[in-house]
């Protein structure tokens, strides 16, 4: 873990590398997820085959690639009745929020007489990947599958994979839930690739979308522009803005519920408080000692985490801008006040009682969120990645009487004389 302090007069280089860290890391995987994608569309399934058995430790032919209807329903069937219900009132409170974010379309006739119009369409197909190596993240199939879902998304194909060959109940039955009944046992870049480029037994789809490790992240960015992807959800991070008026060993345990995900992941706290930070530092310590994952969650913080003393709340905006994080906890009296200095976020948790945790699972918005800086430029999956726009234009005589000779000397400025002709010609009928 590193401790910054923005009066130092190193902060800003201290700063950058800290941010640097995780980019190094995540850097480091290019290379043999540009090798394994290559595989992938030279050998297809048999490259999936191998790299399932090397990752995962199953060995499969291509005809077991898909998990079986049946076997699907025989997974769900051992999930228990009150696991069931949890999971359906996060689905319920999942597909409410998305429901809500529909956008509507545009049709309307302006002043010159033409009806203009925008009209949202769905996907044909999009590849969800559900991450499974370290962790089994049925919430991550409901944050994939329901807002594609309430897109209209005509094909589903999932990915998720099985380590050691075993299923996990609960993401079948989330699985279930949604209607999803596409699903492939494989992960990692193997599996992006599946998607992207299509094998014998796996159709491609037309934009991939979903969480994932370093290797996932990486070769989501690597596919892009052959297919769409929603954003780079890598390894997860959050930033604690907390003052000393909260509970040490709350805010401890709120910064290893990131660390616990993966050694890559990053828990950053930023405080004017110093006392403060020094109980949260011990209590995370504390805290490890009986942490199931510890192991995961130790590595994270040693290696990613940090603590930044500031002076003052806007000081503590201007970091995390600099952080542009996935999550945003506000743990401060005004916590509103202070989100709205805050440009970069994936998704922002504001009081005492609101930790991020609320948010991966029963909140209402997804999950899957923007991380590495990239919420700079990106946000959160949404509707709307599985959507796309088309605009229209319809006009008769009158209204390209009243814009067409603009058009026409537009089209002459540019040198474009076919485009002038078929404007001007057409103003030439009776
Ligand atoms: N940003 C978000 O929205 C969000 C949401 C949920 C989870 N996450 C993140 O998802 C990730 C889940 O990671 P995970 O590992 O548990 O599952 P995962 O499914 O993302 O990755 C497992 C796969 O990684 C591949 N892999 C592992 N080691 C490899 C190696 N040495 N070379 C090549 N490929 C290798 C394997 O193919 C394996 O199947 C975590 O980093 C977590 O923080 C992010
Ligand atoms: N915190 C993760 C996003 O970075 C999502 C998640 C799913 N399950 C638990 N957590
Ligand atoms: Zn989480």
């Amino acid at each position: 873990m590193k401790r910054l302090n923005t009066t130092s007069p190193q902060f800003a280089a201290e700063l950058k590398a800290v941010l640097a860290r995780r980019g190094e890391q995540s850097g480091s995987v290019a290379e043999p997820v540009r090798a394994i994608l290559a595989d992938v569309q030279k050998r297809g399934d048999a490259a999936l085959c191998d790299y399932t058995e090397r990752f995962d430790r199953l060995t499969l032919t291509p005809a077991q690639l898909r998990i079986s209807e049946a076997e699907i329903k025989e997974t769900a069937d051992h999930v228990a009745p009150e696991t069931k219900e949890a999971l359906a009132l996060a689905a319920k409170r999942i597909r409410a929020f998305h429901e809500a974010q529909l956008p509507k379309d545009l049709d309307y006739t302006d002043e010159a007489g033409l009806r203009l119009g925008m009209r949202w369409t769905a996907l044909d197909a999009a590849g969800l990947y559900v991450p499974g190596g370290k962790a089994a993240y049925p919430s991550s199939v409901l944050m994939n599958a329901l807002p594609a879902r309430v897109a209209g998304v005509r094909r589903l194909a999932m990915c998720v994979p099985t380590p050691d060959g075993v299923l996990n109940p609960l993401v079948m039955e989330a699985a279930r839930l949604c209607g999803v009944t596409e699903i492939y046992r494989i992960g990692g870049a193997q599996a992006v690739g599946a998607l992207a480029y299509g094998t014998p037994t796996i159709a491609p789809v037309d934009r991939i979308v979903g969480p994932g490790n370093a290797f996932v992240a990486e070769a989501k960015r690597q596919v892009f522009g052959h297919v769409g992807i929603d954003s780079i959800a890598g390894p997860s991070e959050v930033v604690v803005v907390a003052d000393g008026n909260n509970d040490p060993r709350l805010v401890a345990i709120d910064l290893l519920a990131q660390a616990e995900h993966d050694e890559q992941a990053q828990s950053v706290l930023i405080t004017q408080d110093e006392a403060f930070a020094d109980k949260v530092v011990a209590a995370v310590e504390e805290e490890l000692k009986t942490l199931p994952r510890a192991k995961i969650a130790r590595k994270s913080w040693e290696d990613c985490g940090a603590v930044v003393i500031v002076r003052s709340e806007d000081e503590a905006a201007e970091v995390v801008n600099e952080f542009a994080p996935e999550h945003l906890e506000v743990l401060l009296d005004d916590p509103r006040a202070f989100s709205l200095k805050v440009r970069h976020a994936g998704a922002i948790f504001m009081g005492r009682f609101c930790p991020e945790a609320v948010g991966d699972y029963v909140g209402g918005p997804n999950h899957v969120l923007p991380t590495s800086r990239t919420a700079r430029f990106a946000s959160g999956l949404s509707v709307y990645d599985f959507l796309k726009r088309t605009t229209s234009i319809e006009t008769d005589r009158e209204g390209l009487e009243k814009v067409g000779p603009a058009g026409v000397i537009l089209a002459r400025e540019e040198g474009l004389d076919a485009h002038a002709m078929s404007l001007s010609e057409r103003l030439k009928k009776g």
